[in-house]
């Protein structure tokens, strides 16, 4: 189990580059494929996978609706790694396809809200189907009884499939790029490097003016930076929201500490999520520079402070 290693398969996905990223040198690793995103967190929680890795968003059509709908509901599991893959997309079919006989093709939702642009200018009399995966469209076009012309893919996955590339680069921003994360059980968290990411999921007590910007003060009084926001709907009716948030720095930081706390004081619920190394902190983001009043030493002499004056020592 320790060796095993759940992803959004098959083989082939932007997920597995992901994962084949985060764990370079695992000696026996084996990397699992599931069919969806619900799946690998469905390993991980029962123990059959060490750790899983799942798309969270993408730098042009946003959040993975599948990955956070699984942070916020059954067993809490705790992100402690994430990285950014780019993503490239290749239209594969099978040998002998030309582009002017593909009129169906197949991808991946997220693939194809990236690719629509291109796929209006160069096919469009072609219809769009969306599967589990990139990999999971090669995989089909492979079939030559396939209800699909052409995949939009990896081009991993359609080499591994057996394709030939029709056109390169359908993307419509060449630099796009995803987000991944990876999947433990809770446990021990991920020691602080100074270049850290705190994600939770809050949910507000009731609606009310300034609901939010009560949330997010939290976070602005103690010199924390959000680096992501996302309201989501919780399921309970229109008009019902919880909010994603991302943060710079640790829960082990004072700072960080204590936004937390204010959150728990003043929501009906927080999720928390995980405080784990930023993908980019080589690039030298997520270094926060704090301001004098908000370092540890500053939050530990002001708890010494109220000891003292609790104690009745005003000296
Ligand atoms: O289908 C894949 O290859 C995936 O890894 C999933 C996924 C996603 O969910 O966004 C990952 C990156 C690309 O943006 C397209 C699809």
């Amino acid at each position: 189990m320790s060796n095993r290693y759940a992803y959004l398969g098959p083989e082939g996905t932007f997920t597995e580059a992901a994962l084949r990223a985060l764990k370079p040198d695992t000696p026996a690793a084996e990397f699992v494929p599931c069919n969806g995103v619900d799946m690998v967190f469905a390993a991980v929680r029962r123990g059959e996978a060490a750790g899983g890795v799942v798309p969270l968003e993408n730098s042009v059509e946003g959040g993975v609706s599948a990955t956070t709908a699984e942070l916020v509901r059954g067993d809490p599991l705790l992100i402690t790694a994430e990285i950014t893959v780019p993503v490239e997309f290749t239209l594969f079919a099978r040998a002998g396809t030309t582009l002017s006989d593909v009129k169906r093709v197949a991808t991946h939702s997220h693939a194809l809200a990236q690719c629509r642009g291109w796929l209006a200018a160069n096919l469009p009399d072609a219809e769009s189907y969306v599967v589990s995966s990139t990999a999971a469209a090669a995989q089909a076009v492979a079939d030559p009884a396939s209800m699909y012309d052409a995949a939009i893919c990896a081009r991993i996955a359609g080499e591994r499939y057996g394709l030939v590339p029709l056109a390169e680069g359908v993307g419509d921003r060449a630099d796009a790029a995803t987000r991944f994360i990876y999947l433990s059980r809770p446990g021990t968290l991920p020691e602080p490097t100074g270049a850290d990411r705190t994600s939770l999921v809050a949910f507000l007590p009731h609606d009310h003016p300034g609901a939010l910007a009560e949330l997010l003060t939290q976070f602005a009084v103690r010199d924390v930076n959000l680096t992501r926001l996302e309201s989501r709907p919780t399921g309970d009716g229109l008009g019902t929201y919880c909010f994603f948030m991302d943060a710079d720095g640790h829960v082990a930081e004072a700072r960080v500490g204590e936004a937390l706390m204010g959150l728990r004081r003043i929501c009906r619920d927080v999720r928390f999520l995980g405080s784990y190394p930023r993908a980019d902190a080589g690039a030298g983001a997520g270094r926060p520079t704090p301001r004098v009043s908000t370092t540890d030493d500053d939050f530990h002499e002001a708890e010494r402070w109220l000891a003292r004056i609790r104690a009745g020592r005003v000296d």
